[in-house]
């Protein structure tokens, strides 16, 4: 994956043009279909693994680099090309005789890439093959294990996909290959185990217990009445702070150092976990999304052909949140991909909305759910039937995460599928008014509504036919929806209805399960985690946190993979959250819980790294409570100190960070930085995350004398953490990982 590059990739097709027993045409194809990265000289090399023992007969456009040893065939007229195992082919030079060209052959291997060169950007070459004589003449196997010899780059494996079709006889006659298989190029290359292994660091010795604890929503405020942080009696915190200038510091958890768009973007729990454990920071789906709407390449992807296969006769439904808070979602990027499709020739159009008030101010619902009427009003004078259909507070309605209710995610199907909710109205601003002065109400918890006509019919269920587009970027709260929407095999509530639709995630969701199997971008890759790094290198981690957060410490900071790396080696545990309530009631959350645990696995002498996310900050100063986010945080302070009482017991050594910023400022602030009044004169409660940088400090017996940060690095951030953590463990980070925030002085 390349920043820069995020949509490249080289693929490597194989078409099959003739096969009968033992003997093979087959038409290889090597595309660039990278935007900026040429493949320069000396050129491709490309390797497999014949999976029988097979020989290449002939060879045109290109050569092997050897013949290998064809004594087998010395009884036959003439000796097979090459007989190796694993052949190594390369392209002919310009200038090659007629009789020995294909198209798009003889340059060498010098492969520009398609962006740049519409032309030059395919190698090819032409290949008979068959079996050696003492083997069984069988059918044409994919080799397997393919190296394109080309630096930074690993194949992954060959799948099958659907025949290429040949226009010949000028366009007279489409002939089509037999099969066809193709393999994706990675800028990776760690097939092999020794490309993991760490060097070891001169200095620090390795097997002291690490605990690594990240405070959820913890930053780094001016101290006042606003900044519960500071108000919450935090003795074990303060201590690692005050007086301690060289294990204490701050790092930037917020924009462009997690790989958001823009420095006015605040930082959240998934940018976060993926910089604090891949040590790199990688474009994140906000900014993927908008370079591939600024391009429109959003709309010439598979994903969106896909659901405008419904555009002539269906609906086209958007689900998702409504705000521009930029953590899951933005509103600029709805309107563009509204556009797009009504211009692409989308007819009826139905949103279905969920309120936010949690990453932007409580009551802002009113001005989204506005902005987005003048949008489809405008369609619809140009003739396009577009509407809101449904709604309901994120937090009660379709956005759960990590399995905590179900309940969430069946509201929002009634509403969105089955047009069905307790609260019917003619119109969404009139709904969202209307629900939001019942007691107690606000936007993240709006209770759902559909959007009825005259005669009281709901206007956009979702049915057979219609297309779906999730236009949420971030994954964990979209992924129960995407299960309820995908998967046939489903017993998680009942779905009364299961409608045969294009579905179309704005990203794909989860890696792992595939989830959903369309999309419109493609997603981070993240890979070489400090996670995966470190089991290589025999490093046992046990990771821990309560539901509401744990696919943050192990999700998300394996760089949205779910599962082990090894699993002799980690052990992954999960604390069930309170469901059902806001967690201003219980702001205590579990955090003794995971202390306890994590406690117990540091005690138990097993694990080298100790990993837990305490949520406490965070999920309660989201609900804008101020005295139950006080609580949280003294509540995540007792927990911190637990772990580092087992840590100085064990003579390890702690480092204790957070992901980004939340209850140190819970108010509104003006330009001067004072609390911003709204009309009425009243305080506007911050419920979303900051862009404060957040502590990191580190210590413990077992931390080797001289260990201090460094003050030259000029803008450490999260993404430092990582290398940071490995140096602790006994290792030098990977060349490419962000520096460490550590040195050792004599
Ligand atoms: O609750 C969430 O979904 C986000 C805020 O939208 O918080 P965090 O990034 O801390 O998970």
């Amino acid at each position: 994956f390349d920043p820069l590059d995020p949509y490249g990739e080289m693929i490597i097709k194989w078409d099959l043009l003739q096969s009968s027993p033992g003997h093979h045409t087959v038409l290889v194809k090597i595309e660039n279909k990278q935007e900026y990265r040429h493949v320069e000289k000396p050129g491709w090399k490309l390797s497999w693994h014949w999976v029988n023992k097979t020989v290449i007969w002939d060879m045109r456009g290109a050569e092997t680099t050897e013949q290998g040893n064809c004594s087998a065939f010395a009884a036959s007229e003439t000796l097979p090309h090459c007989c190796l195992r694993r052949p190594t082919i390369v392209d002919l030079l310009p200038g090659a005789p007629f009789n020995m060209q294909v198209s798009n052959c003889c340059r060498g291997g010098v492969l520009t890439s398609m962006s740049q060169d519409r032309i030059n950007y395919v190698s090819a070459f032409h290949m008979t093959i068959g079996s050696f004589p003492d083997d069984d003449p069988g059918e044409f196997t994919m080799p397997y294990d393919f190296d394109i010899g080309v630096p930074g780059y690993t194949c992954g494996n060959a799948t099958s996909v659907d025949p290429t079709k040949y226009s010949t006889d000028k366009g007279r006659r489409k002939t089509q290959a037999l099969a066809f298989s193709r393999s994706h190029l990675k800028t990776s290359d760690m097939a092999s185990n020794s490309a993991w292994k760490l060097d070891d660091h001169p200095k620090l010795p390795k097997g002291k217990t690490i605990a690594l604890i990240v405070l959820d929503g913890w930053g780094e405020s001016a101290p006042d009445e606003y900044n519960c942080i500071h108000t919450a009696p935090t003795p074990t915190m303060d201590s690692l702070k005050n007086g301690r200038p060289d294990t204490w510091t701050l790092i930037k958890a917020h924009g462009t150092a997690v790989g958001l768009p823009s420095e006015d973007d605040m930082g959240n729990s998934e940018v976060g976990h993926n910089a604090l454990g891949a040590g790199r920071i990688f474009a994140q789906g906000a900014k993927l999304c908008d370079i591939a709407l600024a391009s429109g390449k959003i709309f010439d992807g598979e994903g969106f052909k896909y659901v405008s296969e419904s555009f002539e006769k269906n609906t086209l439904h958007f689900v998702g949140l409504l705000s521009d808070g930029g953590v899951h979602s933005r509103l600029d990027q709805l309107q563009l991909l509204i556009k797009g499709s009504a211009e692409r020739g989308a007819k009826r159009i139905r949103v279905h909305i969920l309120t936010d008030g949690r990453d932007v101010l409580d009551g802002s619902s009113v001005g989204f759910v506005e902005t987005l009427e003048a949008d489809l009003a405008k369609l619809r004078d140009n003739g396009v039937d577009a509407q809101i259909a449904s709604g309901g507070g994120r937090m009660y309605v379709t956005l759960d995460r990590y399995e905590n209710d179900w309940g969430v995610v069946k509201r929002g199907w009634d509403a969105q599928v089955l047009g069905e909710a307790p609260h019917k109205f003619k119109n969404a601003v009139e709904a969202v008014k209307t629900l939001r002065k019942e007691p107690g109400a606000n936007d993240q918890y709006l209770p759902p509504f559909v959007i009825v006509d005259d005669a009281g019919k709901a206007v956009g269920p979702i049915v057979d036919g219609d297309a779906v587009v999730t236009f949420n970027f971030r994954a964990d709260r979209m992924v129960m929806h995407a299960k309820a929407l995908e998967y046939e095999d489903f017993d998680k509530f009942d779905r009364v209805r299961f409608p045969k639709i294009r579905y179309a995630g704005m990203l794909e969701y989860d890696g792992e399960l595939k989830l959903p199997s369309r999309y419109l971008v493609s997603p981070p890759e993240i890979d070489r985690t400090s996670g995966e790094y470190l089991t290589h290198n025999g490093v046992s981690t046990f990771a821990c946190s309560e539901t509401v957060k744990f696919g943050h410490v192990t999700f998300f900071w394996n760089g949205n993979r779910s599962g082990y790396f090894n699993e002799k080696l980690e052990q992954y545990v999960e604390i069930p959250s309170d469901s059902g309530i806001s967690f201003n009631v219980k702001p205590k959350m579990k955090a003794l819980e995971i202390a306890e645990k994590a406690r117990d696995a540091i005690l138990s002498g097993k694990f080298d790294q100790v990993r837990v996310n305490l949520p406490n900050s965070d999920m309660v100063g989201h609900t804008g409570d101020i005295d139950a986010t006080v609580v949280a945080c003294e509540a995540a302070d007792v927990a911190v100190k637990m772990i580092l009482d087992a840590i100085e017991q064990v003579k390890g050594i702690y480092v204790v960070t957070a992901d980004h910023g939340n209850a140190e400022d819970m108010v509104k602030r003006d330009k001067a930085g004072k609390p911003a009044l709204d009309k009425e004169g009243k305080l506007q409660i911050l419920t979303s995350h900051t862009l404060k940088p957040v502590p990191i400090a580190i210590g413990g017996p077992g931390l080797s004398e001289g260990v201090r940060f460094r003050k030259d690095l000029e803008t450490p951030g999260l993404a430092n953490v990582a290398a940071t953590v490995m140096n602790l463990h006994g290792f030098v980070a990977p060349a490419d990982y962000e520096p460490t925030l550590i040195e050792v002085v004599e």
